[in-house]
């Protein structure tokens, strides 16, 4: 590697025995990415949010694409694979460090599910000051997929996942959401969850995970 690139832990690979699917229980860190990592995807989702609502000059324009080239081959440079990550895996950031996600934080997990604050933001706008529908429908998945991965104490896999959209889910706004397993059927993991913000009711999921055999990819 060049440009000061750090060569990258990957010290848990040979200790991971689930050959297929996801990889959770290896796929944990706190470190990775260095004490910063946490800021660093707070500017990539404040770019996210700024270029969703921003209209640059074509001479900004301009500068923006070589600016943003330069941080792509950066990071180009040091691409790793999904397992070993920062993002997705860092487990003390939001969203476990996860871009891609609506950030979430994680505030309790007990026999009634899995309990986060999430907050849409601009980059997730459907339209008029409104989540997008999709968007909610991801937290939901990832949330989901938690509460599955607790009630089953394993990995599994979205089956099917429906969501009823009960009223606005408004931006920039922390709000609770709340996943938990209804019922276990053998590999079918029923899972159930809302988001609300405070007293009211947002979107409703009702979804099936189901387990992944050993290797099952
Ligand atoms: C990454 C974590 C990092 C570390 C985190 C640390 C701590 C947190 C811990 C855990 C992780 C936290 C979060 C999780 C993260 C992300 C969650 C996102 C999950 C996804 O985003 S995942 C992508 C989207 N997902 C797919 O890409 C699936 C494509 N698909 C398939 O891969 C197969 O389709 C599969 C595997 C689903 C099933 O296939 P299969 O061959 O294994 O099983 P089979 O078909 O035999 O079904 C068995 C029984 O389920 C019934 N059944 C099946 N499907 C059904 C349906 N749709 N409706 C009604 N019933 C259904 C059958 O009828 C049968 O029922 P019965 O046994 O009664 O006959």
């Amino acid at each position: 590697m060049s440009d000061g690139a750090v060569s990258p832990d990957t010290s848990t690979e040979i200790e991971d025995p689930h050959e297929g699917g996801f990889r959770a229980h290896t796929a944990i860190t706190t470190e990775r990415g260095g004490p910063r990592y946490g800021e660093f995807s707070e500017q990539v989702r404040t770019l996210m949010d700024r270029a969703r609502y921003a209209c640059p000059t074509p001479e900004l324009t301009d500068e923006l694409i070589d600016q943003l080239a330069a941080i792509n081959d950066k990071l180009a440079a040091v691409r790793i694979d999904e397992w070993h990550s920062p993002a997705g895996t860092r487990i003390d950031l939001p969203a476990r460090g996860n871009i891609t996600l609506p950030p979430f934080e994680v505030t309790d997990v007990n026999d009634d599910g899995v309990f986060a604050t999430v907050t849409f933001r601009d980059f997730h706008l459907g339209g008029n000051k409104a989540a997008h529908g999709g968007q909610v429908a991801v937290a939901f998945d990832d949330l989901g997929g938690y509460a599955s991965a607790v009630a089953i104490q394993g990995v599994s896999r979205t089956a099917y996942l429906t969501v009823q959209y009960r009223s606005i889910t408004p931006l920039n706004t922390p709000l609770q959401c709340r996943t938990w397993a209804e019922k276990v059927d053998g590999r079918k993991v029923f899972i159930k969850g809302t988001i609300h913000d405070g007293d009211r009711l947002c979107a409703e999921m009702d979804a099936l995970f189901i387990k992944l055999n050993p290797g099952q990819q």
